[in-house]
C-alpha cells in the first residue's frame, strides 16, 4: 500500500512553522506541550509559581493545608512525637525535610515542582538553589586565563595548543571556578600566588555537557606536574646527570652504553592519570595532553585495549618517563594486578565521566584503583556532566568531604538546544518507527540543500547522532536507514575498536563538510520511493541516495564525553530510560555555546509524559531531575 504523497508528517509541518519564524514559536511549543504534556493541576501550577501563593499554602489541590500542633487535635496522625526543644538528629532532619513539598530540598530547588512524571523516576541529585546563586557570583570575578597563577608555559599553551585559532580566550564558567579551586587559589578576582592545598584533597567537578570540563582538570594537573617536576630532587639530579654525558660525549664520542637509554625516574610510574571510561575517550583526551607536551615538555601517554600490547608496554615503560598516562580503568587495573608499582607515584587521579566510571558496571575497578593510589594521592579529580542520586550517595559514604565545584547550570539542558517530537502512531508512519526515523533525516537533508554551504557549487552535509536503548537495535536501524538511501553507519560495542574511533572522526571534527551540488536534491524520502510497506512485503529498492547526511547509529556508548562538536542534529530514536541519558544525548549537541536540535521519536508504548516534561523543562531551561 503506497502512501498518499500529500499528507505530511508531524515533524514537517512542525518544521515548516519554525521556518516562519527564526525562533520556535511560543505557541507552537504550548500546543506540543498540552498534547504531551499531563494537563496542569493546582499543585502544578502553584510549584511553577502561577497561582497565587497564598493559595498553594493551603496544601495539594486546594486540600486545607496541614494542621499545625497546637490545638487539641493538633498532635494526631503524627509520625514523630515532634516535642519542642527537642534536638532533631541531623540525618532525620534532612529525610524529613526532603521528602515534603516546602520542605528544604523542594526549597532549594523550587523548580522541580513543575515536573510530575520525572518525579517517579527522580534520578538526578538536586543543587541547591543558594548554591546556584552564590557560584554565579564567583564566576562572574573572572574574565580571562591570565587571572589564573598558573606557570608561564601553561598559560601559554591554552592560546597556542589547546585552543588554536580563537579569537577570545575566556574560561568557561566550570573554568572559572575549577581551576583556581584545584590550583588552590581561590581569590580568584586578582592575581594570586598558588598555595598548597591540604595534602589529599577530593574534588567533585560537575558541568554541563560540552562546556569545556577537560581542560578545566588538565590545565590545573599539568600545571601542578611540571612544578612538581621542578623541585623533584631525583629528576633534577637525573637532568643534571644527562646534561653532562651530553657534553662529554660531544667531547670525546665514545661506544659506551649511553645514560640516555637509563630509565627516567617516572618510567612506568605516572605522576597523573586520566581515566574514562572508552577507547575513544582515551583517544580524545591522549591527544588533548599531546598537545599541551609539546610546549610545555611533559610526556604523555594514551593507552587503551585498541592498542596492541607491545606498544602499551613501549609507552608504559619507555626510558623517556611518562608524567600523564590516560587510560581505560579496565585496562588500568589489569596492569596495576601485575604491576602495582604503576600507581605507587600518582599524586594527581581523575575520574573523568564518573557518573559512568562510579556506576555498576565500573565502580569496583575504578574504587580499587582510588585505594591503591591512595598513598601516594594529592589530588582525586572527579568529573560529571550529571551528578545521579547513586553517585551522590556513594559520595556521601565515600569521600564524606570531597569538595563540590559545581556550575549553576547543572543539569539543565541548554536552551539553546531544541527539543521536536514526532510522533510515530500518526500518519504517514503508522507505528513504523524506521520510517519516521529515515523520513526525517531525509527532511533533515532537504532543508540543508535550500541553503548554501560555505563554499559555492557545494552543499553543507550535516551530521546526524542517532541513539537507541539497545545495541540490537543498531544494526537493525542502519540497515534500514542504509536502504532508504541515507549514508549511515553503526557503532556499538560489537563494532571492532579500531573502527570505532575511525567511525567518530568525521562527527567529531569542528571543520565544516561538504558534498558537490550536483543537479537538484532528491527532495523527500517520499518522492524518491514508497515509504510505506505493508508487513510481508519487502521495499522496492531506492531510486536516489541522500546526498548531504552523514549518520551514526549509536547506544549511549557515543554519548558520553565524545566531543561532537559539529553535529546539530541529535535524534533520539528510543526515548531514553532516564534524565541522565537525555542530558548526555542531547549533550552531545548545541555544545560550547552552539545551536542544536534534538528530534525525539514517539511511539506506542513511549512515555510521553517524561517526553514532554523533558521538552517543557529544556524550554523553560530548568535543571531536569
Ligand atoms: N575556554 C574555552 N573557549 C572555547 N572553547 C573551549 C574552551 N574550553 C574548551 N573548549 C572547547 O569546548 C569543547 C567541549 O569541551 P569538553 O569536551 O571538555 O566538554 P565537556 O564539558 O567535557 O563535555 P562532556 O560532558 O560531553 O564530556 C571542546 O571542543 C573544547 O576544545
Amino acid at each position: 500500500m503506497l502512501r498518499p504523497k500529500t499528507t505530511t508528517c508531524l515533524f514537517c509541518s512542525f518544521k515548516a512553522a519554525r521556518q516562519q519564524s527564526q525562533q520556535w514559536p511560543a505557541q507552537q511549543i504550548a500546543s506540543f506541550t498540552t498534547r504531551l504534556a499531563p494537563r496542569p493541576n493546582r499543585f502544578n501550577l502553584a510549584k511553577a509559581g502561577r497561582v497565587n501563593t497564598s493559595e498553594s499554602k493551603q496544601g495539594e489541590a486546594g486540600r486545607p493545608g496541614r494542621r499545625k500542633q497546637d490545638g487539641p487535635f493538633g498532635g494526631m496522625n503524627l509520625k514523630e512525637a515532634n516535642i519542642r526543644g527537642m534536638p532533631q538528629r541531623a540525618n532525620m532532619k534532612r529525610d524529613k525535610e526532603g521528602s515534603r513539598p516546602g520542605g528544604k530540598k523542594m526549597r532549594d530547588n523550587p523548580r522541580a515542582g513543575g515536573f510530575k512524571a520525572l518525579k517517579m523516576q527522580r534520578a538526578l541529585s538536586p543543587i541547591s538553589y543558594n548554591s546556584r546563586t552564590r557560584i554565579r557570583e564567583q564566576i562572574r570575578q573572572v574574565d580571562t586565563f591570565d587571572q589564573f597563577p598558573l606557570l608561564g608555559t601553561v598559560r601559554s599553551s591554552i592560546y597556542t595548543q589547546a585552543l588554536p585559532g580563537m579569537e577570545e580566550y575566556t574560561p568557561t564558567p566550570v573554568q572559572k571556578i575549577a581551576i583556581p579551586a584545584l590550583l588552590g587559589s581561590e581569590n580568584t578576582g586578582r592575581r594570586s600566588k598558588a598555595k598548597p592545598l591540604e595534602p589529599k584533597t577530593e574534588f567533585l567537578l560537575a558541568a554541563e555537557t560540552g562546556s569545556g570540563k577537560t581542560l578545566a582538570y588538565l590545565i590545573p594537573t599539568i600545571d601542578a606536574v611540571k612544578r612538581a617536576e621542578e623541585s623533584d630532587e631525583e629528576i633534577q639530579e637525573y637532568n643534571r646527570t644527562l646534561e653532562e654525558e651530553r657534553s662529554r660525549v660531544k667531547a670525546a664520542p665514545s661506544n659506551a652504553p649511553s645514560i640516555a637509554d637509563m630509565p627516567h625516574p617516572t618510567t612506568g610510574r605516572p605522576r597523573a592519570i586520566i581515566l574514562v571510561p572508552t577507547s575513544e575517550l582515551v583517544a580524545q583526551v591522549g591527544a588533548l595532553v599531546k598537545l599541551f607536551s609539546h610546549t610545555v615538555k611533559i610526556r604523555s601517554a594514551m593507552i587503551s585495549s585498541s592498542i596492541s600490547g607491545q606498544v602499551i608496554r613501549k609507552r608504559l615503560f619507555s626510558p623517556g618517563g611518562i608524567d600523564i598516562l590516560v587510560s581505560t580503568p579496565h585496562l588500568l587495573s589489569s596492569i596495576a594486578d601485575s604491576d602495582p608499582n604503576i600507581l605507587s607515584r600518582v599524586t594527581h587521579l581523575i575520574v573523568d565521566e564518573a557518573d559512568s566510571l562510579l556506576d555498576r558496571g565500573f565502580a569496583p575497578l575504578t574504587s580499587a584503583i582510588i585505594d591503591r593510589a591512595t598513598p601516594s594521592l594529592q589530588q582525586l579529580i572527579l568529573c560529571s556532566a550529571t551528578i545521579p542520586r547513586s553517585m551522590d550517595n556513594y559520595l556521601r559514604t565515600r569521600f564524606p568531604d570531597i569538595r563540590r565545584i559545581v556550575t549553576p547550570n547543572l543539569h539543565a539542558i541548554p536552551r539553546r538546544v531544541q527539543l521536536g517530537v514526532v510522533d510515530v502512531d500518526r500518519e504517514p508512519y503508522r507505528g513504523n518507527k524506521n520510517l519516521a526515523c529515515a523520513d526525517t533525516i531525509w527532511s533533515i537533508g532537504k532543508a540543508a540543500a535550500e541553503h548554501d554551504g560555505p563554499v559555492k557549487g557545494q552543499m553543507d552535509v550535516k551530521r546526524i547522532l542517532v541513539f537507541v536503548n539497545e545495541r540490537e537495535t543498531t544494526q537493525e536501524v542502519t540497515e534500514y536507514l542504509v536502504s532508504k538511501g541515507i549514508d549511515a553507519i553503526a557503532l556499538s560495542r560489537d563494532t571492532p575498536e579500531q573502527r570505532q574511533t575511525e567511525m567518530l572522526a568525521s562527527f567529531t571534527l569542528a571543520t565544516p563538510l561538504t558534498a558537490p551540488k550536483e543537479g537538484s536534491h532528491p527532495g523527500s524520502l517520499s518522492d524518491n520511493q514508497p515509504n510505506y510497506v505493508a508487513h510481508g512485503n519487502t521495499a522496492p529498492p531506492v531510486k536516489r541516495k541522500l546526498p548531504n547526511t552523514k549518520v551514526l547509529v549509536t547506544t549511549d556508548l557515543g554519548s558520553r564525553g565524545i566531543d561532537t562538536i559539529a553535529v546539530r542534529h541529535v535524534l533520539l530514536y528510543d526515548v531514553p530510560h532516564s534524565t541522565i541519558d537525555f542530558i548526555h544525548r542531547l549533550g552531545r549537541t548545541g555544545r560550547m555555546g552552539r545551536r542544536g536540535r534534538g528530534i525525539v521519536l514517539v511511539g506506542k508504548n513511549d512515555r510521553r509524559d517524561v517526553v514532554a516534561e523533558v521538552r517543557d523543562g529544556m524550554y523553560k531551561g530548568q535543571a531536569l531531575i
